[in-house]
């Protein structure tokens, strides 16, 4: 029997049981795969949007949102706060007016980076008791810069003197705001959660790095964009960021396919030798995802765009790839596993914030592809990769969405990988192992 069909069956069974889910067999690729495959909406913008609108003096309908479950986390937060959010066909509708006054709440942040920064600013406005956690990784995620900010700026934030989750933020209704500096090295998103709900602080924000690099440029220029979008007065230089207090515009807030969620189909037509088209591919964009073009077509693809979309092909063998990807962190599992499967060797420099993702991922990725016959070599901030033939076996994930990601891309060119607890993807894309399945006909 094929390998993809084995996998509902087993499935079933061990539902109709009460035992766990099994592995996942990833499928090898038939052949060179040839297909469209359309992404649902970004995560980033999603949650951005939903915090912005949730602070809006008008009513906004997010329009093609991603229901996964970071965005669904950050939909029952914001409703744990008050805010109201409806559905209407594929778009959620918030209305203005929130966070209203509370007793006390729990929000639960799950293992999202985009929910346990960019929410705690907005418990700080809401007159109550928030408490805020997640999951057991979530507690290990760097969050002191953003406690200690926003207690500079006027909040009450009882944490146990832990600097991470869980804390309890003791709102008053408001916060002065003002100028803070913070390490944000850790991770961008203490500097974006900062900002996205300064425009209601009473003297809005500056917000000053001061440390080694800020990681994803990009998302912090998403962030910018989305503000000046929604009205807000915002000025950057160099580390430093501002943001004027002001209302923020309701209106449309139309989310763009999420392009870090097309690196694993992309990039099995660069391994397969085959075409793949993402639809909608945007000509303008502050989403990271936007740069594996360029990766994509040092490692050997052919990529053009047109009115159908971004195309990739892959004319020859995968190349590997000397890159700092600081700016694009999270497109590295799977340009990890590209380069895994490449005819020379990697390195892949300035993401030693990886260690404070879903999980270290750096750690991850070395062990979890030696132990398929890999030579990955950790560095302090990065990887190196020579290839060499990898043979099947199981491939853990860690909680971690991209490291599904990663397995399926080996797992096209490689016998017998078979990806633990594969539901983890749908930390931001749930239904991945359909267009998958669908993506190589089996
Ligand atoms: O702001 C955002 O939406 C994100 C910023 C990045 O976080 P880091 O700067 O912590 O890498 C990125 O990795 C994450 O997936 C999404
Ligand atoms: C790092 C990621 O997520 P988070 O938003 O939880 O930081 C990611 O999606 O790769």
């Amino acid at each position: 029997m094929p390998v993809a069909r084995r996998v509902p069956i087993a499935r079933a069974i061990a539902n109709l049981c009460g035992m766990p889910t099994p592995n996942w067999p990833a499928p090898v690729a038939p052949g060179p795969v040839d297909a469209t495959v359309a992404l649902p909406g970004s995560k980033s913008m999603t949650n951005r949007a939903l915090i912005l609108a949730a602070l809006a003096a008008e009513p906004t309908r997010v329009v093609r949102p991603l229901r996964s479950r970071d965005t669904l986390l950050m939909t029952q937060a914001l409703r744990d706060l008050g805010v109201r959010v409806d559905e209407e066909g594929d778009d959620w509708l918030i209305a203005p007016g929130g966070p209203r006054p509370l007793g006390s709440v729990r929000v639960d942040v799950g293992l999202a980076g985009t929910v346990m920064r960019f929410l705690p600013p907005v418990a700080a406005l809401v007159d109550g008791e928030v408490t805020v956690d997640g999951d057991p990784r979530a507690r290990e995620r760097p969050m002191r810069p953003i406690i200690d900010a926003l207690r500079a700026l006027g909040a009450e934030i009882d944490d146990a003197g832990r600097g991470s989750l869980p804390f309890t933020v003791r709102g008053r209704g408001a916060l002065a705001g003002g100028a803070v500096t913070i390490d944000a090295s850790g991770s961008s998103q203490l500097v974006s959660g900062l900002l996205l709900a300064a425009p209601r602080f009473a003297k809005g924000v500056e917000v000053r790095h001061e440390g080694p690099p800020v990681p994803s440029a990009p998302h912090l220029e998403m962030t910018v964009r989305m503000l000046r979008e929604a009205g807000a007065s915002v000025e950057t230089g160099d580390d430093v960021w501002r943001v004027a207090p002001g209302p923020l515009r309701g209106g449309e807030s139309v989310i763009e396919p999420d392009l870090s969620n097309a690196a694993q189909f992309l990039g099995a037509a660069l391994v397969t030798g085959g075409r793949v088209t993402v639809p909608g591919w945007p000509s303008d964009t502050t989403q990271p995802g936007d740069a594996l073009r360029g990766l994509l077509a040092r490692m050997g693809a052919d990529v053009s765009t047109g009115p159908e979309g971004l195309t990739v092909r892959g004319p020859g063998p995968v190349l590997g790839l000397d890159a700092d990807l600081r700016d694009v962190g999270e497109l590295t599992p799977v340009i990890a596993a590209l380069a895994a499967l490449a005819t020379t060797p990697s390195r892949l420099t300035g993401i030693a914030h990886l260690r404070g993702h879903e999980t270290d991922r750096l750690a991850a990725l070395a062990r979890e592809i030696n132990a398929l016959g890999g030579d990955v070599r950790e560095l302090p901030d990065g990887l190196e990769i020579r290839p060499r033939p990898l043979h099947g076996g199981l491939f853990r994930t860690y909680d971690d969405h991209r490291m599904v990601m990663a397995a399926a891309v080996l797992g096209l060119a490689v016998e017998g990988v078979e990806i633990e607890d594969v539901a983890t993807v749908g930390k931001t894309l749930p239904d991945f192992t359909g267009l998958w399945t669908r993506m190589l006909g089996v």
